[in-house]
């Protein structure tokens, strides 16, 4: 068990965590959420006792992270994968690591073999891929054989069989009755692998639910419409009953999954339909409204020429 109270992180002006009170439990993946530059990492480092909190406290099964006796017993975590000596070999890394933590030897090749590196122990990591690096950082979160589990963007930049395996392998440790903590700022990865969610956005908390509540309260369903008859098919619709709003350009969208009634009604009408097709708005979606205020980094039009004056001064040369 995690569990953060009214944990703040300042860096000068700079709010990076804001007030955060939440708690990640056992038997389950809890996806930790957030836009760039959210406070996901900075929350993480403070979790492990890499910083220290401006106000506020966090626990791990009741107690300060300086306070656990061999922590990589109690909690093992993946921040950064690039954070290994790379004149190492996979083996001597993490047999340092187990030395370090009163760990055995024989945990080492369990740990290699778990992760897939069993034939690459003893190449140095410097000549690792990426995949092959985030493996190396999972194994040594995993060598202490925690009961918590710690991720950071796990899955950036790997192949799909790498997130695949990756994915596979959180749920695992859930289903064991582990408690396992795994950012990112992708909603749609977290729908695939997360039982819980918590979202933060400019280090505010902005949902703590369970992932099946989400997407029940998030995934709306509607049918998109367009008719050469608008005004036609508008009166139709309203006469059956049935709200209709603008949807940008020609389209109109109805809320539901409408879309047999409405193509019988406009076939009982005459009416010419170029488009009925019935949509699921997407978890993305809903990540990206709940956050939209939150947003740090926004992609904007600038102020200068737009792309249909690029080039322009080439006019007539
Ligand atoms: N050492 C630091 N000094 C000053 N500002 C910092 C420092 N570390 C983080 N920040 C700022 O705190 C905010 C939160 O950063 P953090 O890396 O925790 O976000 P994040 O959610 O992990 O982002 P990302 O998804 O991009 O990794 C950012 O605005 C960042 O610039």
């Amino acid at each position: 068990m995690i569990e953060l109270e009214g944990l703040t992180k300042r860096y000068g002006d700079k709010v990076a965590v804001d007030n955060l009170t939440f708690s990640v439990g056992p038997g389950l993946v809890t996806g930790f959420l957030g836009p760039n530059g959210a406070g996901k990492s900075t929350t993480m480092r403070m979790i492990l006792g890499l910083d220290h909190p401006t106000a506020g406290d966090v626990r791990i099964d009741g107690r300060h992270y300086d306070r656990l006796k061999d922590p990589l017993t109690c909690i093992g975590a993946l921040l950064d994968a690039k954070g290994v000596h790379g004149g190492r070999s996979a083996y001597n890394h993490l047999l340092c690591l187990a030395q370090s933590n009163g760990i055995p030897r024989s945990r080492v090749a369990q740990v290699l073999e778990t992760v897939g590196l069993t034939a690459v122990a003893r190449k140095k990591a410097k000549g690792f891929s990426l995949g092959m690096g985030q493996r190396l950082g999972i194994a040594g979160a995993l060598l202490g054989d925690p009961r918590i589990l710690m991720f950071d963007e796990p899955v950036n930049g790997l192949d799909p069989e790498g997130i695949h395996w990756i994915r596979t392998l959180m749920k695992s440790l859930a289903a064991q009755g582990r408690t396992v903590f795994v950012s990112s700022h992708l909603m749609s990865e977290m729908a695939l692998t997360a039982d819980h969610l918590v979202v933060i956005g400019q280090g505010r908390l902005l949902a703590d639910t369970s992932m099946a509540d989400f997407i029940q309260a998030n995934s709306r369903s509607y049918v998109r419409i367009r008719c050469p008859q608008r005004e036609r098919l508008l009166d139709v619709l309203h006469q059956a009953g049935i709200t209709v709003v603008e949807a940008g350009g020609e389209a109109l969208e109805v809320a539901g999954g409408k879309a047999e009634q409405i193509g019988e009604l406009a076939a009982r009408y005459g009416l010419v339909l170029h488009e009925l097709s019935p949509r699921q708005a997407s978890l993305e979606e809903a990540f990206m409204q709940l956050t939209a205020e939150a947003v740090e980094y926004h992609a904007q039009p600038g102020p200068g020429p737009g792309p249909q004056d690029w080039g322009a001064g080439w006019k007539g040369a």
